[in-house]
């Protein structure tokens, strides 16, 4: 099978995507094709797939899968490749339409100049803060509290840990120093504790002032990437819950691929703006199973 794809990136977080009006591809084969698509040696070299298919709720439809297959709820730079994406091939033709998520549907605008798209606002909504609902483990907690600065002992490293889901979990650490922060070293073993049920993305934050924060991800399936969308939601969300930025407040987060503007609203929305970039067109050669 020759897979026609395009390789785009936000802020060098970087996947394939395919077009499911055009390619239809076999369920089953979808996770060992986003695991040989990733891999830079074996296949073309991502942080993962993106499959962008028609939907029945919205104006088009994103599934993300990550490096190692595992299928993610939601794509904040992903989100935007799409939002270019479908607009520039003709999918939508208002430059306002709605995307469907695994995590729900969001609203996207897109900026054309001459027909091409490369700054994206898309409206992430309200983050889940219950407990319960990021997910983590429960045991004699209330399932309804929130975990803000909380104590995380992890890998005889003493951390507190606040707990955001913009559909797919984020574990926000707080840190003196950017450069210092243990990604590699802690990110792997936070990833998959037991005390998140379904795994969790990981961000180290340094607060610059109320309205700049530097940040550092591992990422839920594919590790160390240049940026994280949802993650940079996450992040201001949990700078506000923490008292170091303000809602209605425009923030900057410095992730290693570039900056992100992020305002939590005063009705607790999350909107994302940031660019949206196209590297490559190509055809993969893929041996059906
Ligand atoms: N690794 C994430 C999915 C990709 C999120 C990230 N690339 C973004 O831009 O939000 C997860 O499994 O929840």
């Amino acid at each position: 099978m020759k897979i026609p794809f395009t390789k785009m990136h936000g802020l060098g977080n970087n996947y394939i995507y395919i077009d499911g009006f055009q390619v239809n591809l076999e369920e089953s084969e979808i996770p060992q094709l986003a695991r040989k698509i990733s891999d830079v040696n074996f296949g073309i070299g991502s942080d993962g797939l993106i499959y962008m298919l028609p939907s029945e709720k919205a104006d088009v439809r994103m599934r993300i899968f990550n490096k190692d297959g595992s299928e993610g709820k939601n794509c904040g730079n992903g989100l935007r490749c799409i939002a270019k994406w479908a607009y520039e091939l003709g999918y939508v033709t208002e430059t306002e339409f709605q995307i469907e998520a695994n995590s729900g549907v969001v609203d996207a605008k897109v900026f054309p100049e001459n027909g091409v798209v490369e700054q994206v606002s898309v409206d992430m909504g309200v983050p889940r803060l219950k407990r319960r609902d990021i997910p983590m483990v429960v045991d004699d907690r209330d399932p309804e509290s929130r975990v803000v600065n909380e104590p995380f002992p992890v890998a005889n490293t003493e951390l507190n840990v606040t707990a955001v889901s913009m559909g797919n979990p984020h574990a926000v650490f707080f840190v003196d120093s950017i450069v210092e922060s243990p990604v590699a070293e802690l990110g792997p073993i936070i990833e998959k504790d037991e005390r998140f049920v379904d795994g969790i993305n990981v961000e180290f934050i340094e607060v610059v002032s109320e309205k700049e924060l530097h940040f550092r991800v591992w990422e839920r399936g594919s590790g160390i990437t240049q940026a994280c969308g949802t993650g940079a939601c996450a992040a201001v969300v949990a700078s506000v819950l923490n008292g170091y930025s303000n809602v209605g407040e425009e923030v900057t987060v410095h992730l290693e691929g570039g900056d992100l503007f992020i305002n939590m609203t005063e009705e607790q929305r999350v909107i994302m703006r940031g660019p949206a970039e196209k590297v490559a067109d190509g055809i993969f050669h893929w041996p059906s199973v």
